[in-house]
């Protein structure tokens, strides 16, 4: 688990390093990991640096020394001022300045670009000297690798601005929101964590890694039954949408639970046919799903009421969503997209896009259930106003019927025991990591049948232990 920091927490968290010791050279640790970095990723060849006026330019500049001690270096001041000393440094080390139409000359030649304009200081957007700049980036295919930042981009939002492009990001101590969420994310290229020793804060947005899928994942023993592994009662589907229930029981089956039972108005001849260890009928359970493709259909109030009644840890998605009982949902998982968590909330979808954390935040402290926000990224907040974000995947999963299999699979794992926000990160992630492992079109359902492929992969690998 990965906490996120924003740009306020880093900035307190570098300032008590130097109130501890006021001579601290964390810009030439800095300066050290990019340079480092930078020869890991583009060995040779020269590298053209462009500078702000700010402490993201003098990381930059004083990285382009260092690389000019085996390398050509070239640099620009995109703004004319930039940190002194770096460009002292710079300029000792013997890196040419160039202006900005040599910087865009200088593409033809260089191997790599180290974009050091703006970083935890960035106002979005860029000027357009810069962005002819990125144009240009574009157009000669020259790798970008941003300080701290793609410039441009706003350090705390997932929003998408006017930026560079990067292929590799070196930030420090701890990600910001920008590197995880998307769509900023998805120009941040790979992102490189580097220690320059600033103690990272403990916060209330963490982002999950594939370790904490392994670790966490739950696993049957030697004395393992059908009941300790967990029962779901899966209530999906409807006469008009059959395949949800399909998709809903295939998620819980593929991700391990002992037994499913389904309640729902689908014909369960289809379901028994593609599974048939599935269970007809009420019974004994540890968990309920609800909800996933009901449609219209009569009596969802009803519905979500006896399931309120049965005490039991639930999964309610999509049409359920619309019948949330009173009441503090303790022990709930609610799994909307963006446009049923704005229904929830009383807003526009737009908003929600806008403002996921807020917005996610909110419906779990109103209702005191725990809720997954699907989407490009996935967070799962509880009622206390902790945010985790699940493991990123690749956007093959935004398709009809991806929400049916996980919220079967989050069933499963409510059923395992796991509480809500541990159900619905590890749920989230694992369809993610699947269609990651599995690039393609998949359809939900065959998604769902490489779950266990993965499962598997997890459980043998180290990072389980
Ligand atoms: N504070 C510290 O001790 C450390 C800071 N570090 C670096 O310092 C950065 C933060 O430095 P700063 O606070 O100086 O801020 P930045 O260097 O990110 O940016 C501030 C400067 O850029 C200008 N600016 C911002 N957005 C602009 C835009 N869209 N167009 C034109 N000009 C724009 C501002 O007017 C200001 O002059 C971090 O991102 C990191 O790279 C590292 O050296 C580690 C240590
Ligand atoms: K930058």
């Amino acid at each position: 688990m990965r906490t996120v920091v924003s740009s306020a927490e880093m900035r307190a968290a570098e300032q008590a390093v130097f109130a501890r010791d006021p001579e601290a050279d964390l810009m030439g640790k800095a300066a050290a990991a990019i340079a480092r970095i930078a020869d890991d990723v583009a060995p040779d060849g020269a590298v053209l640096v462009v500078a702000g006026a700010g402490n993201n330019g003098g990381d930059g500049l004083f990285a382009a020394a260092l690389l000019a001690e085996r390398r050509p270096v070239l640099f620009w001041r995109a703004f004319r001022d930039a940190h002194a000393a770096a460009v002292a440094a710079a300029r000792a080390a013997g890196c040419r300045e160039v202006d900005a139409v040599g910087a865009v000359a200088a593409l033809a030649d260089c191997s790599l670009v180290i974009d050091a304009v703006t970083g935890l200081g960035s106002r979005p957007g860029l000027p357009l000297a810069l962005q002819t700049l990125v144009d240009a980036c574009d157009a000669a295919t020259v790798p970008v690798l941003s300080v701290d930042l793609p410039s441009g981009l706003d350090a705390d939002s997932g929003a998408l601005h006017p930026s560079f492009s990067a292929e590799h990001t070196v930030t420090f101590g701890s990600v910001k929101p920008c590197h995880v969420q998307q769509p900023a994310a998805s120009r941040c290229g790979r992102v490189h964590i580097v220690d320059i020793g600033v103690t990272v804060p403990d916060t209330q947005l963490r982002v999950a890694e594939a370790a904490d899928v392994a670790r966490w994942w739950p696993r049957p023993d030697a004395s393992s039954d059908k009941y300790s592994r967990g029962v779901v009662l899966v209530d999906t589907g409807s006469e008009q949408y059959q395949g949800a229930a399909v998709l809903s029981c295939s998620g819980a089956l593929h991700a391990g639970a002992g037994m499913v039972r389904y309640t729902g108005r689908a014909a369960s001849g289809l379901i028994l046919s593609r599974f048939p260890s599935v269970v007809v009928g009420e019974g004994r359970a540890q968990a309920i799903v609800l909800g996933s493709g009901w449609g219209d259909s009569d009596g969802g109030e009803g519905r979500v009421a006896l399931a309120r009644m049965h005490s039991l840890p639930a999964v309610v998605d999509a049409d359920a969503l619309h019948w949330l009982p009173g009441g503090r949902l303790d022990g709930w998982l609610l799994t909307p997209h963006a446009g049923e968590l704005a229904r929830l909330l009383g807003c526009t979808r737009a908003h929600v896009e806008a403002h996921p954390l807020s917005c996610v935040r909110e419906a779990a402290r109103h209702t005191g259930a725990t809720v997954l926000l699907k989407g490009a990224t996935q967070y799962v907040a509880e009622p206390s106003g902790r945010v985790t974000i699940a493991v990123a995947g690749p956007p093959w999963t935004a398709q009809a019927g991806s929400g049916d299999v996980l919220a079967g699979i989050c069933g499963a794992l409510l059923a395992a025991g796991l509480p809500a926000w541990r159900a619905g990160v590890l749920g989230a992630s694992i369809q993610a990591m699947t269609a990651a492992a599995n690039p393609g079109p998949y359809t939900p359902d065959e998604l769902a049948a490489r779950l266990p492929a993965m499962i598997a992969q997890l459980s043998s690998s180290p990072l389980a232990r």
